[in-house]
């Protein structure tokens, strides 16, 4: 492995958008798991470290140099991810990475929180339900598209958290998903939180564009979203980094770097066509 890592030569840029960036051990999962599909996708990852709460307006006006670096790190990147967190700081930030990807066609992957910030993202700027919320962020919202749902856990006396390895079938078995992991009927990933999808807006944001094509088995804890007419962005309720491995790299991870890869390819490409038409 460390062998075939000293001889790869080209990197991809992979935007790490979350609220803990001074501390790279928060995401050490995610960091591994991005190095495992990276190198299995013959690239070294080269990741952009954003924190959030730099790409909101409010920063424009207190930390100006923040924004645009922030902003600059962002667009320069061949994808998008947004790890799992809690608490409301940096979600406006998160919000605004989501949308950028939604609407730049830029590889997007969330992941628990990250899968939720998609959904309050296309709710309010695609159904038009501006205070669409958390109830985690906002008790009081109105279209509270998050909800919580919390899961007595007969392992883990007095959690609330759904917590360890679930079982996710897949609704729409063509789905992108599905075929990353091989087409099986359902998937085996670990979860840690607290609120889920609200059913209620599924059929609206299914409308809009956002497929959700995995769910539990009760059918309604929302599990993978897939957004329609986009080369990739993808949502996962569960945390797909536990599982991987070096040489068995997590397939939603494997997914993005492929999806940057041809990103950067095509506007490598792009760039050299349009330099060799000047001239
Ligand atoms: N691990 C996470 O990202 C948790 C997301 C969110 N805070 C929840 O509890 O549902």
């Amino acid at each position: 492995m460390a062998e075939s890592y000293d001889n790869l030569s080209t990197s991809v840029k992979i935007a790490l958008v979350g609220k803990y960036t001074n501390l790279s051990d928060s995401y050490l999962s995610v960091v591994k798991a991005l190095l495992h599909a990276s190198v299995a996708c013959s690239q070294k990852p080269s990741i952009q470290w954003v924190s959030a709460s730099d790409l909101e307006d409010a920063t424009a006006a207190s930390a100006p140099d923040a924004h645009t670096k922030a902003w600059e790190t962002l667009k320069g990147s061949s994808c998008i991810l947004i790890p799992g967190g809690f608490g409301d700081r940096g979600i406006s930030g998160m919000i605004l990475a989501a949308k950028y990807a939604r609407e730049n066609k830029v590889p997007y992957l969330g992941i628990c929180l990250g899968m939720q910030i998609s959904v309050i993202e296309m709710s309010r700027h695609v159904l038009g339900l501006g205070n669409a919320d958390s109830e985690e962020f906002n008790t009081d919202t109105p279209d509270c598209v998050v909800m919580y749902m919390p899961e007595v856990s007969k392992t883990h006396l007095g959690n609330t958290m759904r917590l360890g390895c679930r079982r996710t079938f897949f609704r729409k078995p063509d789905c992108l998903t599905s075929k990353l992991y091989g087409n099986p009927p359902h998937v085996d990933e670990r979860h840690r939180h607290r609120y889920e999808v609200n059913p209620s807006f599924v059929p609206m944001l299914e409308n809009a564009g956002l497929q959700f094509v995995g769910c539990d088995e009760s059918g309604n804890r929302m599990e993978i979203v897939e957004l329609q007419d986009h080369p990739f962005y993808i949502g996962v309720q569960f945390h797909p980094e536990f599982k991987s491995r070096p040489r068995k790299p997590s397939p939603p991870f494997t997914g993005l770097i492929l999806a940057a890869t041809e990103r950067m390819r095509t506007l490598t490409n792009v760039s050299n066509g349009d330099a060799g038409a000047s001239e």
